[in-house]
């Protein structure tokens, strides 16, 4: 966060800069091919979580080529715990500089590199994953699943947004507040979304049914942040996520399947919020708690069609 970031109390989060796409047919000019890409992520960062987890349940892990920085940024910004072989960089603020020397806004991560042009084709988050699902089907494995069914499209779109702006920011609309007009406004409007969510998933599996889609891997990275960071951290506290039967049983089924399990590393999550975001926590003390069994059986797979 910076303080372009902050209008009348309420964090705005800032436009993201690298746009550019990958495509299948070449159109854009960066064309999806294998080992070209570098997917810059960090464990504890919910944006590059859900990269990950695409990258993983698509089976493109030998496609698409994975960094990942340290989870404690300091002043200089996301460093990588050596000097980053592909790249050469230390930091990731290099990677950004050399592709635009004037560029002017946070470094973030999740990032994809070219190794070919040698910049960032983007930081545009919410199109990452789906460029993975519709540009790269040429390199996925048999079996892989359609997180992003042509038909379901614009029903997953609109919940997307929705979980976009309730949800996976506003966690951070509540906890960067600086006025009790703006958290209690990002408050209400996240807990009214987890309601109607534990609604919808009375009677289904997943967000669409049967099977995971783009809905549930933007959904589950902030489930997986809730009890541990943002009800203490970013005072989301009304209820935990594991006051709510359908949506905690619904988050363990999700970390029970590798690509969501795996890709979550509860130590480096807390480590990052409270030890880097010092605006929001000065002493960078790192609490012991919630004590919080994500193995405990759920018997979502009955909520099974057929
Ligand atoms: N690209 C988006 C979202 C990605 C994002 O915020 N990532 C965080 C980590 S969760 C980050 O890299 N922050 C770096 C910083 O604030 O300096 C943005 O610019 O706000």
């Amino acid at each position: 966060m910076t303080t372009r970031e902050m209008t009348d109390g309420r964090f705005v989060r800032q436009a993201n800069r690298f746009t550019d796409k990958i495509t299948a047919d070449g159109s854009s000019g960066y064309p999806a091919e294998s080992g070209r890409y570098r997917l810059i992520v960090s464990y504890a960062c919910p944006w590059a979580h859900r990269t990950m987890i695409v990258r993983s349940l698509l089976g493109l892990k030998e496609v698409i080529n994975l960094a990942v920085v340290d989870p404690i940024r300091d002043e200089k910004g996301w460093r990588f715990p050596d000097r980053d072989p592909v790249t050469g960089a230390s930091f990731v603020s290099e990677l950004y500089l050399a592709s635009d020397p004037e560029y002017q806004g946070r470094y973030t991560v999740p990032c994809v590199w070219d190794t070919r042009t040698r910049r960032l084709v983007t930081n545009d988050f919410p199109f990452i994953t789906t460029m993975m699902e519709t540009e790269f089907t040429d390199y996925l494995p048999t079996g892989a699943p359609d997180l992003y069914p042509v038909e379901l499209r614009p029903e997953i779109d609109g919940l997307n947004e929705l979980i976009y702006a309730t949800v996976n920011n506003g966690v951070y609309r509540a906890g960067f507040a600086t006025s009790q007009g703006a958290y209690d406004e990002a408050v209400e409007a996240l807990f009214a979304t987890f309601d109607r969510l534990e609604e919808r998933l009375a009677g289904r599996r997943y967000l669409f049914g049967d099977a995971v889609t783009e809905s549930d891997v933007r959904l589950y990275p902030t489930l997986a942040r809730f009890d541990a960071v943002y009800n203490g951290h970013f005072k989301c506290n009304v209820r935990r996520l594991t006051d709510y039967p359908n949506l905690w049983g619904y988050a363990r089924d999700l970390f029970s399947i590798p690509a969501f399990g795996d890709t979550t590393d509860f130590d480096q999550i807390k480590r990052h919020y409270y030890i880097t975001q010092r605006n929001v926590n000065p002493s960078g003390v790192v609490p012991k708690g919630p004590l919080i069994d994500w193995s405990e059986p759920q018997d979502r797979a009955a909520l099974t069609s057929g």
